[in-house]
């Protein structure tokens, strides 16, 4: 299908190093971004981060707010004090929830977005979209790319391991993903890019290789998971959608979400779907689900606490959660029977 008019939104700048957070002053005026600042972070990551970027800062008129998860109170709550200073630039520094809530404020308020993820946990830290509960949907909305990136790996090397192995676990999905949208260009005449789809996969790639480096050398491996990250954000700032990062097994996790809320990390439920989504593609799932274990990914929903019920269920609902997009679950879905046969034969249940 041709499209008439296609706006790529990509960063204008991607900072990446080490201890490189303490030049956010320098990269700021270099990109004569003006305050008044606000900083969007989370309570912990206050704690132990942001002031390095407040020190960095201090010269500045700024605010800096803390929020929890990414809600539509939330994103009230920012919106609010970002109207109150006049905020020119809203700067995320945090994981994925307080990046989502960061840019979703700068796109409401039209006023920049720079990205400081201090976990490489999943690959919002670039992408255009945001997923904010509360707007009726599991699913991302459009939102505000950044502008710049400033990636810190000895920040985002400090992240606990788990969370590492979540950005992994987000990173792997495209294998699926790309599939989904492969076969809805087939079946559905849909857009299809296949640079921006090669794009995502060598995202995927990187993320298996790194995976064999964390051991050896930490901070080369989350070099390398970053940049994974980075390119696959580029990826779908490149499409338009979230459409080369998200596919069926994306509409799994977003299905558990719903189903038991907060149990597990976003990348973590990826990483499941991406094995039972792998089976039914008839990819290669053994192959995905051991270069998992060796990172130490979790492979069976109830390492994450999530009951097997639960799973199953969210095989049978996760093709009604975005109708539109095309994936190899169809338009009716799967039944109890055959969601607990793959369940079953993957390992992902008992
Ligand atoms: N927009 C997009 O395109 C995408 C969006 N996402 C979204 O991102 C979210 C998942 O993000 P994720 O990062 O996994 O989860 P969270 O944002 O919930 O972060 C998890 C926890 O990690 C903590 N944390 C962050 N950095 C560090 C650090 N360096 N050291 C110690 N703790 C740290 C946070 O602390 P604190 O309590 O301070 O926040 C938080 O408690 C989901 O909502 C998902 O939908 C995912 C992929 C793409
Ligand atoms: O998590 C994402 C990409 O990794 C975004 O996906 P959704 O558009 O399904 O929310
Ligand atoms: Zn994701």
């Amino acid at each position: 299908m041709e499209l008439k008019e296609h706006i790529i939104d990509l960063p204008k700048k991607v900072y990446i190093g080490y201890d490189i957070i303490e030049n956010t002053k320098d990269y700021i005026t270099s990109l004569n971004l003006s305050g008044p600042f606000l900083i969007v972070t989370g309570p912990l990551v206050r704690k132990i981060i942001t002031n390095k970027v407040l020190e960095t800062l201090r010269d500045e008129k700024l605010e800096v707010i803390e929020v929890k998860i990414a809600s539509m109170d939330e994103v009230s709550k920012v919106e609010e004090v970002a109207k109150k200073i006049n905020a020119n630039t809203i700067i995320g520094v945090g994981g994925g929830n307080i990046i989502d809530v960061a840019k979703y404020v700068a796109y409401r308020i039209g006023k920049e977005f720079i990205s400081i993820p201090t976990a490489p946990s999943h690959d919002g830290i670039t992408s255009p979209f945001a997923s904010i509960k509360g707007l009726g949907k599991p699913t991302s909305v459009k939102a505000k790319g950044p502008i710049a990136i400033i990636a810190d790996i000895n920040v985002l090397s400090s992240a606990p391991r788990r969370l590492i192995n979540a950005g992994i676990g987000d990173t792997i999905g495209k294998i699926t993903a790309v599939r989904d949208w492969q076969l809805a260009a087939k079946l559905r005449g849909e857009y299809y890019g296949d640079y921006t789809a090669s794009l995502a996969l060598m995202s995927a790639k990187h993320a298996i290789s790194c995976a064999k480096i964390l051991d050896k050398d930490l901070k080369a491996g989350v070099r390398i998971l970053t940049e994974a990250l980075i390119s696959s954000g580029v990826a779908m700032g490149m499409a338009g959608s979230t459409r080369p990062a998200s596919g069926s097994e994306h509409l799994f996790a977003h299905a558990i979400e719903i189903l038991y809320p907060d149990k597990a990390l976003h990348g973590e439920l990826v990483a499941l779907g991406t094995i039972l989504m792998a089976y039914i593609h008839g990819i290669n799932w053994v192959k995905i689900k051991n270069a998992m274990k060796k990172v130490g990914l979790s492979t069976k929903a109830k390492q994450l606490g999530i009951p097997d019920e639960i799973v199953i269920k969210a095989l049978t609902i996760a093709h009604t959660i975005r109708p539109e997009r095309y994936t190899i679950l169809g338009d009716r879905g799967i039944t109890w029977e055959a969601a607990e046969k793959i369940a079953k034969e993957t390992g992902v249940i008992d």
